[in-house]
């Protein structure tokens, strides 16, 4: 059963007649359905990776019991598995905004420990995965529907996912809150991005909530009027966009050569020897 602290379930009248026990701060970002539009409880504590900065997820809708994870870290996988377990969810998909630079997405260890969880990603993307999407293809978990809008430029096939009945949209490394995926590789393009972004994620009405898959400086989420009006970077004119982000200069991410690799086979790369010995320790403590 998933916690709602007081001062959330006053502000959310969906979930007034609900029996939900009070919380403190803890790990996860829990999206969860009753029964489609009706009632999604959105927690104010998520899945975080601390490693690498990334948000991942848990959506699940209760009265079928399917989850999907959105942006799923490897190291973090008995973490998450043990979430979706606890809530009584079984994970139907892995879901990835792009195929990230920064981190080996979860979908192929997940997979292991679910067979029947299948790795998501945009066609575009180039990756290779069980499902690959293209833009306004809908991927349905229960009774909820994500949206796929296409929102390149950090990468080619980066993509954001929007749950209208929840008005939430999971941007990916598209729109960071106050700032924005870089440019300067994997296809990146500024223009692009600028031009995606105000496209898909602006015209979002405006209290959407956005939900990233970085941070690294603490924010926990932001609305579509915030970043439209306060995102230093996007609020800029393309041309002053596209000066700002050329001039990032920003070190490559640690882990690129392990992850590009894994990630171009999304969910279905042979697992390095230390997550295969992860994997062999989870099923161990499984049993
Ligand atoms: N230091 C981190 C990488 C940080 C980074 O480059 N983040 C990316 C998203 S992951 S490819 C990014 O787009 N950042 C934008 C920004 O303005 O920071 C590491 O070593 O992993």
């Amino acid at each position: 059963m998933p916690n709602v602290c007081k001062k959330q379930r006053e502000k959310w009248r969906h979930i007034k007649d609900l029996d939900i026990p009070q919380c403190s701060h803890g790990q996860v970002e829990l999206l969860l359905g009753a029964n489609v539009s009706e009632a999604v409880i959105q927690q104010e504590v998520r899945l975080f990776d601390g490693d690498t900065y990334t948000y991942t997820y848990l959506v699940g809708d209760r009265s079928t019991g399917e989850a999907a994870l959105i942006d799923p870290v490897i190291d973090q996988v008995t973490r998450d598995l043990q979430v979706v377990s606890d809530l009584g969810l079984t994970l139907k998909y892995a879901v990835n905004t792009h195929m990230h630079a920064d981190h080996v997405t979860g979908s192929g260890l997940l997979k292991q420990h679910v067979p029947s969880c299948r790795s998501v990603i945009a066609a575009a993307s180039g990756a290779r995965a069980d499902v690959r999407l293209s833009a306004g293809d809908i991927v349905t978990v229960g009774g909820l529907q994500l949206e796929t809008r296409a929102t390149p430029g950090h990468t080619n096939g980066c993509v954001s996912y929007v749950l209208h009945a929840a008005g939430l949209v999971f941007t990916g490394d598209a729109v960071l809150i106050r700032g924005c995926g870089r440019t300067d590789f994997q296809e990146g393009d500024s223009g692009t991005l600028y031009d995606s972004v105000h496209r898909e994620i602006f015209s979002l009405p405006d209290h959407f909530t956005v939900l990233p898959a970085h941070d690294y400086r603490g924010f926990t989420s932001s609305s579509v009027a915030e970043e439209k009006t306060l995102n230093p970077r996007l609020t800029l004119s393309r041309e002053q966009f596209i000066k700002f982000m050329e001039d990032l200069k920003l070190d490559y991410p640690k882990y690129i050569d392990e992850a590009l690799p894994a990630n171009r086979a999304c969910g279905l790369q042979e697992l390095s020897s230390n997550h295969r010995a992860l994997f062999e320790k989870l099923s161990a403590a499984r049993a």
